[in-house]
């Protein structure tokens, strides 16, 4: 029993491996541990609402505590945190930072939590690590579905002795995640939390109140989350607070009670005024008291506390360059420090000062003595391995802000900075990248097998950041691209050096969207240049080949050169590269071919594919019973919608992209995009159901069954709303006009009958000459597109094939071919037929038999212009 036992335990801790986590998120981490917890005596009434609310009955399972810059509130989840970690009753915290990796961005957030939440408990660990021995993908997936999987499935299910009190999940500093979809993405997934589960779970968050966050708690109805504003605490119990941390961090310096008030009076109900001026007097040593009457200077006190946090920066900034120096010492002076400190408050990722001087290409002399009098804005560790981090994020925005950060010489402008750094990341890249930088050795190794330790070796943390950042400081700086400028240089000399980097770093994929964001920059500035043909083909160059660098990074200069087609830039640039012992190359294509990207993914045939109306997601209805939502620009599974008892038919996105609808056996389904909840079903049908479709309105939703009939019925309260009757035959597609007024069917009688969407009546009926599966209406509502021709509403017949002038040129699939305007444009082959497509734009997405879906863009213009096709991605 006992090695069972101990052989589980093993597997577990292999299946948390497998879960990326950012130690530095917790409360308590190495990179956390300077930063303060509340003094006691202070916070008293805002620590005890929290704890009021954690321990006891209230329905509202999320608290947002919010307030302006530096009044308090990372120091309140901290010291929150640390409570009920000793109690034993903190699910996880996650500590947000801008320009911090990892922590700025919502990622690895999901992942993070589940990997501490196992820690916790017993019962947590094994539900966690057996929802990843289900399906070991699940951290490719949506931050929704891994919120599902991951977090509120263990909790839900947990076996526990006794009724467990809830944990508290502590998120702080949601304004620095700072991609604005992520945080509305963890909004949503906060709003899942108060479903019933054998280990409730209640979450603080904290943050300022910036409008997209006050959007999404807006959204959110106010039976989940309380609030308490931290600016608006009353003043007097803020400055008794600030009162006691002053005198606890001048103790040791005797000050006057005038004094001490004055201070208060100045912080101005902003504790991180009050915390920057005690390390200010407390750094000074021997002339603390010239500090305290130089931040004192110039009353009236506190009446606009960010203006007095300006000031406090201000003179902490001259009072670094105010030694003995004449002017070009000055000048050399003001330009390090805004080469080295306006690096460091722009840097994607902090990196420790000897790394920091690599990738400036400065002495680590200039750089020690530039930041040996910012200690008090600034932490800089007395390690050599760790980073250089800010000791409070106001004061990058102070420097950044050229109307804040009043004296020019210290002001950082952020696009030269980023411009400097992308110029830098090039540099070290170029000097550093190398082919079979590791010394693998044969091409076949996989990542797996490398020990972490030997990337670091080869790869050191300055070049690490270069390959991950340097498009992104490049598309914040506004550099122009030329032709043969150094960046197309360093692509014709490194692109594939880069790609071994990012697949021994780990990050391989980071390069899709690394180069869709430099295509982007390229295209702006000149669309036919030679750097953006290379860039094009590096893209569909890591796209096709993708999968096998991310194992084997090696494998770019054998697999991925010997069979990218003969046109191919890449190719062309490295044939230097290729394998010589292959005395006979493969036949290969002359040019990419259309497909771009394969998602693999579903375990039986894909039956349906659609598009979101925003072209950012694409929805696969298949016979393995689950709908899977796919990021239509990396391909990446973003969520996988479960409940269906039998195949899944059909698939629609309500018009504003928030619901998706499906269709299987009799029943409809109604799913929430963005946290992929299962939001409704509707039963009524006796027959499968075939089609499915939203009103323009979003306000209803369309079945088509074969039970002959089409049900609309209310998608906010699922009541079915009416049946409309008439067809002899199933019933096989189902459409609303633009207008929302008519309803359009099609059934296996070969009839098309046109409904009145409100009074349900019957306003015309249309024999056609065989089965019509796919129907649409024109933008104007005034022709019905079939899968045969085009008919005119209240005309008898269909009318030919002739495109109507106002319509768009449409393409379409049809058996083996692509078709334009309803002509064959583009022969299938056998491995590209499809079971169901969907168009938007130039862009069509097919789902096959096998489970797989694919994209293939065409070049409209070249297609309709030139008369020949060519595919592009
Ligand atoms: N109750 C407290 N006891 C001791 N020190 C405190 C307290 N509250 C704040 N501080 C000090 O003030 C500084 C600023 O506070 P904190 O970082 O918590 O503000 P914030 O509201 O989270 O700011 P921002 O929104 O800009 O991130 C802290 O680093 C800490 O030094």
């Amino acid at each position: 029993m006992l090695t069972v036992c101990k052989v589980d335990r093993r597997d577990d801790h292999d299946l948390l491996k497998l879960l990326p986590s950012i130690p530095e998120a917790a409360f308590n981490s190495y990179h956390n541990q300077n930063r303060p917890l509340c003094l006691p005596e202070t916070r008293v009434d805002v620590l005890a609402q929290i704890r009021e609310w954690a321990d006891g009955d209230d329905e509202r399972c999320i608290f947002w505590l919010n307030g302006m810059a530096g009044t308090g509130k990372s120091t309140i989840a901290r010291t929150v945190a640390s409570e009920y970690h000793n109690q034993n009753q903190l699910a996880a915290s996650f500590f947000f930072s801008r320009g911090g990796g990892d922590l700025s961005n919502a990622s690895k957030f999901v992942s993070t939590v589940a990997f501490q939440l196992a820690k916790k408990r017993l019962a947590l660990e094994h539900g966690i690590c057996r929802a990843i021995a289900k399906n070991r993908e699940i951290v490719t997936q949506s931050l929704s579905e891994q919120w599902k999987v991951l977090v509120l499935g263990p909790l839900m299910i947990a076996e526990v002795d006794s009724l467990q009190s809830p944990l508290l999940l502590v998120i702080d500093a949601l304004d620095e995640c700072e991609n604005e979809e992520d945080v509305q993405n963890i909004l949503g997934l906060l709003a899942a939390v108060n479903t019933p589960m054998s280990i409730k779970l209640r979450v603080l968050v904290t943050s300022r109140p910036e409008t997209p966050i006050r959007r999404g708690f807006f959204d959110m109805t106010r039976v989940l989350y309380r609030d308490l504003v931290l600016h608006k605490v009353p003043r007097k119990s803020v400055d008794h607070d600030i009162s006691i941390y002053i005198r606890r961090e001048l103790r040791h310096i005797r000050l006057s009670e005038p004094i001490i008030s004055l201070l208060i009076k100045k912080a101005g109900g902003l504790f991180i005024w009050a915390a920057t001026a005690c390390r200010f007097i407390k750094d000074g040593e021997r002339v603390t008291a010239e500090r305290i009457s130089l931040i004192l200077e110039d009353s009236p006190r506190g009446k606009n506390p960010e203006k007095e946090l300006d000031k406090i920066y201000s003179r902490i900034l001259s009072n670094s360059v105010s030694g003995d120096y004449d002017r070009e010492e000055k000048d050399k002076l003001f330009k390090l420090f805004r080469a080295i400190v306006g690096a460091i408050v722009v840097l994607f990722d902090p990196l420790p000062a000897v790394m920091l001087s690599t990738l400036l290409n400065r002495s680590d002399l200039d750089v020690d003595q530039t930041l040996n009098d910012l200690h008090s804005v600034l932490e800089v560790p007395e390690s050599q391995a760790n980073p250089i981090r800010l000791l409070h994020p106001s004061f990058r925005e102070f420097l950044l802000d050229e109307k804040r950060c009043q004296d020019r010489q210290f002001w950082v402008d952020e696009k030269q900075v980023h411009a400097d750094l992308a110029k830098n990341c090039l540099r070290v890249m170029s000097k550093s990248l190398r082919r079979d930088i590791c010394s693998l050795g044969a091409p076949g190794v996989l990542v797996d097998e490398l020990v972490s330790s030997k990337v670091g070796q080869h790869l050191t943390q300055d070049v690490q950041y270069a390959c991950k950042f340097w498009v992104q400081h490049l598309q914040r700086s506004k550099v122009q691209l030329r032709d043969n400028d150094e960046i197309h240089l360093f692509l014709k000399e490194h692109f594939l050096h880069w790609l071994e980097a990012l697949s021994l770093m780990g990050r391989l994929s980071d390069s899709v969207l690394i180069l869709a964001v430099l295509h982007n920059i390229a295209k702006k500035q000149d669309s036919n240049s030679e750097m953006q043909a290379m860039i094009h083909d590096a893209r569909r160059f890591i796209l096709y080949n993708r999968f096998v660098i991310e194992q084997a990074p090696l494998q770019v200069y054998y697999s991925a050169l010997v069979f990218a087609p003969k046109s191919s830039i890449v190719r062309d640039s490295f044939c230097s590269q290729m394998p010589r012992w292959i005395s006979r190359l493969p036949q290969v294509e002359q040019n990419w071919n259309s497909c771009w990207q394969t998602l693999e993914g579903h375990s039986d045939g894909v039956r349906a594919v659609a598009f979101s109306p925003d072209g950012q997601l694409v929805a696969s209805a298949s016979d393995d019973r689950t709908i899977r939502l796919w990021d239509t620009a990396t391909g990446a599974a973003r969520s996988r919608l479960e409940g269906h008892s039998e195949e899944v038919r059909a698939v629609a996105f309500s018009p504003d992209g928030q619901l998706v609808a499906s269709v299987s056996g009799s029943t409809v389904r109604l799913w929430d995009t963005a946290t992929g909840a299962a939001l409704s079903r509707f039963e009524g049908h006796w027959g499968s159901v075939s089609a499915v479709a939203f009103s323009p309105d979003g306000q209803l939703v369309a079945s088509a069954s074969d039970d002959r009939t089409i049900r609309l019925w209310d998608t906010a309260t699922g009541a079915a709303r009416s049946r409309l009757e008439g067809h002899s035959g199933g019933v096989k597609a189902v459409v609303f006009s633009p207008d929302g007024r008519l309803v359009a069917s099609a059934s296996w009688d070969r009839t098309i009958r046109i409904w009145d969407t409100a009074s349900e009546a019957l306003t015309q009926e249309i024999h056609t000459d065989s089965t019509v599966f796919n129907l649409s209406f024109t933008a104007d509502g005034s022709h019905l597109w079939t899968d045969n021709g085009i008919l005119q509403l209240n005309s008898v017949s269909l009318c030919s094939a002739q495109p109507l002038p106002e319509y768009p040129p449409d393409l379409s699939v049809t058996d083996r071919w692509v078709s334009w305007n309803m002509q064959h444009v583009l022969w299938l082959p056998p491995e590209y037929r499809v079971s169901c497509f969907a168009v938007r734009g130039s862009t069509i997405v097919l789902g096959h038999t096998s489970g797989r879906v694919t994209f293939i863009e065409l070049d409209m213009v070249e297609l309709v212009d030139g008369g020949s096709l060519w595919t592009r991605m």
